[in-house]
C-alpha cells in the first residue's frame, strides 16, 4: 500500500491525494508538516510535502508523483494517450505551477498567516500574477475540463491552485479571478460537485478547523 506523507491543508498534498482516490489506489496518510529533519530529507530531499512512499521507494515533487501514478497505474488515466495531447496537459499543469501557484505563493504568508505584507512585495507580484493568469487564459479549454474532454492532472493542479490564487488576488488587489478567466466559475462548480473532491475538501476543512483550535 502507498503511504502519502503530508498535511491535508497543503494544496500540493491534496492534488496527489485526489489522484490516488481517483485511481482507486489504496493509501495511508502519514500526517506531517514539511520538515528539515534528516530522516524526512532522505525521503523528500527539500523537506517538502507531499512525498509518496511506493513499494520501490520514495518520490517527491507533485508533478513527478502524478506522472508516476499515471504510468504505473494507467486505469482512470489523468493524461491523454496521444503524445501531443499529453504534452499540452503537461504544458498547462507546468504553467499553473510556475506562473500562478508559485507567484501567488509569495503572498501566502501575508494573506493567510497574518504576517506583514509589504507594499513592495504586492507591487512586485501583481504584474507577475497578471502575466501568469493571461498565459493560462491562452491554454485553458474548459470543455468541460481544463485541458479538454477528460479530467487530467491539469484539473487537479488548477483546482488546488485557483482557490488560493483567487483569495490572494481578491485580498491583495481586489481582482476576482472568476471574472478575469471566462469559464473558471462553471468549471470550479463542476469540480466542487465531484464526490472525491468533496472528500479531499472535507479533510482539508477539518484540518483547518483543528489548526484554528
Ligand atoms: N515543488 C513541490 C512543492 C510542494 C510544496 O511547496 N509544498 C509545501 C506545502 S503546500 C511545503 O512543503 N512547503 C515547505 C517548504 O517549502 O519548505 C511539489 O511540487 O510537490
Amino acid at each position: 500500500m502507498f503511504k502519502l506523507y503530508g498535511f491535508p491543508v497543503s494544496n500540493y498534498y491534496n492534488m496527489v491525494k485526489l489522484a490516488l482516490l481517483h485511481k482507486g489506489l489504496a493509501f495511508e496518510e502519514i500526517i506531517m508538516r514539511p520538515s528539515q529533519e534528516q530522516d524526512y530529507l532522505s525521503k523528500s530531499p527539500m523537506g517538502k510535502i507531499p512525498c509518496l512512499q511506493t513499494p520501490d521507494g520514495f518520490i517527491s515533487e507533485t508533478n513527478v508523483i502524478l506522472d508516476f501514478l499515471d504510468e504505473a497505474y494507467p486505469d482512470k488515466a489523468l493524461l491523454p494517450k496521444e503524445h501531443f495531447a499529453r504534452a499540452k496537459v503537461r504544458e498547462l499543469s507546468k504553467s499553473i505551477e510556475l506562473y500562478v501557484e508559485l507567484v501567488a505563493r509569495q503572498l501566502y504568508r501575508g494573506i493567510f498567516f497574518g504576517e506583514t505584507l509589504s507594499e513592495e512585495l504586492k507591487i512586485k507580484v501583481r504584474p507577475e500574477l497578471e502575466k501568469g493568469v493571461a498565459a493560462l487564459k491562452c491554454l485553458l479549454q474548459f470543455s468541460p475540463y481544463a485541458a479538454g474532454a477528460q479530467l487530467t492532472q491539469a484539473d487537479l493542479m488548477l483546482y488546488y491552485t485557483a482557490n488560493l490564487a483567487d483569495m490572494v488576488a481578491k485580498r491583495a488587489y481586489g481582482i476576482d479571478l472568476a471574472t478575469e478567466v471566462e469559464g473558471l466559475r462553471d468549471w470550479q462548480q463542476m469540480m466542487d460537485n465531484n464526490p472525491l473532491v468533496q472528500q479531499v475538501n472535507r479533510d482539508r476543512d477539518q484540518a483547518l478547523k483543528s489548526l484554528a483550535g
